[in-house]
């Protein structure tokens, strides 16, 4: 069984810094990266370690808001759209340079302390919000010949986070109806919030656009934790997806001395 397995740069090999981590990846036999966000470094920055490293950019996010103070995405936020638009154009023009092929709209937070006719509104106005959002995205990136992702986030480590369930990701892609809308799969927010991971798969397998992995609860390596990933991705495998998994967790040790788990799925250095 072969899976494509994408390094996640902001997790691991972070005892490099940034831009050494890309063949630091390459040398411990991965073939694609990706990470939250590029806009620290300059597109050519990111381009030049690319190319010298011969690795794929497969994924990144779209810019999310004020990061630092606590924002988690603007897809969702209403009144503002505006900043969303311009955080989708600064996200395409980055995924042009790097040659990837999608990017990542995270939807944002619901706000805090909303007693619950509040949330419910709050929800509602979000909801709306977060479909016009998604369209004016997903149009964008169909002209520039990407796809848009969103991903359904556990709210545990995410609390107040507006996605938070598969079947609310799918019903906001069908009710957009663009071709390039897709799923990340995240199957450690899976796990957390729903479990029942295999069936979740063939189900949402339609959808997916993208995989990503951890052990969960702890986040770090595969085969540390309760889910049991060898049967995970043999299933994957063959209900015929050939995308990339990303590999989104925090090494419990150096990152090259924890990736024996991912020997036998053909991640050789
Ligand atoms: O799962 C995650 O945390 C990421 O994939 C992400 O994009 C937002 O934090
Ligand atoms: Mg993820």
């Amino acid at each position: 069984m072969m899976i494509r397995l994408a390094a996640n740069l902001s997790m691991l090999f972070t005892e490099h810094d940034f831009l050494d981590r890309f063949t630091a990846a390459v040398d411990a036999g991965f073939r694609g990266v990706e990470y939250l966000f590029p806009y620290a470094h300059s597109p050519e920055a990111l381009r030049t370690a690319l190319d010298e490293s011969g690795v794929e950019q497969v994924l990144f996010n779209l810019p999310p808001g004020d990061w630092a103070a606590g924002e988690r995405g603007l897809a969702s936020l209403p009144g503002r759209e505006a900043e969303f638009r311009d955080a989708v154009i600064e996200g395409l023009r980055y995924a042009e340079r790097l040659g990837c092929p999608r990017v990542h709209a995270m939807a944002g937070l619901l706000p805090e302390g909303a007693d619950d006719r509040a949330l419910d509104d709050a929800r509602e106005a979000h909801h709306a919000t977060y479909l016009a959002n998604l369209r004016f995205a997903a149009g964008e990136a169909a002209k520039a010949g990407r796809e848009l992702l969103i991903e359904p986030i556990n709210t545990r480590d995410m609390p107040g986070y507006f996605l938070s369930r598969q079947d609310q990701a799918v019903a906001a892609i069908e009710a957009v109806g663009a071709d390039n809308l897709r799923l990340q799969f995240d199957l450690y927010h899976c796990q957390i919030m729903e479990g029942d991971l295999v069936r979740h798969l063939e189900r949402l397998l339609p959808h997916i656009g993208h995989v990503q992995i951890a052990g969960v609860p702890e986040r770090h390596e595969p085969n540390i934790g309760e889910v049991h990933y060898p049967a995970i991705l043999e299933r994957l495998s063959a209900l015929g997806y050939r995308g990339w998994v990303g590999c989104e967790y925090r090494p419990a040790a150096a990152t090259r001395d924890g990736l024996g788990w991912a020997r036998p799925f053909g991640l050789a250095s």
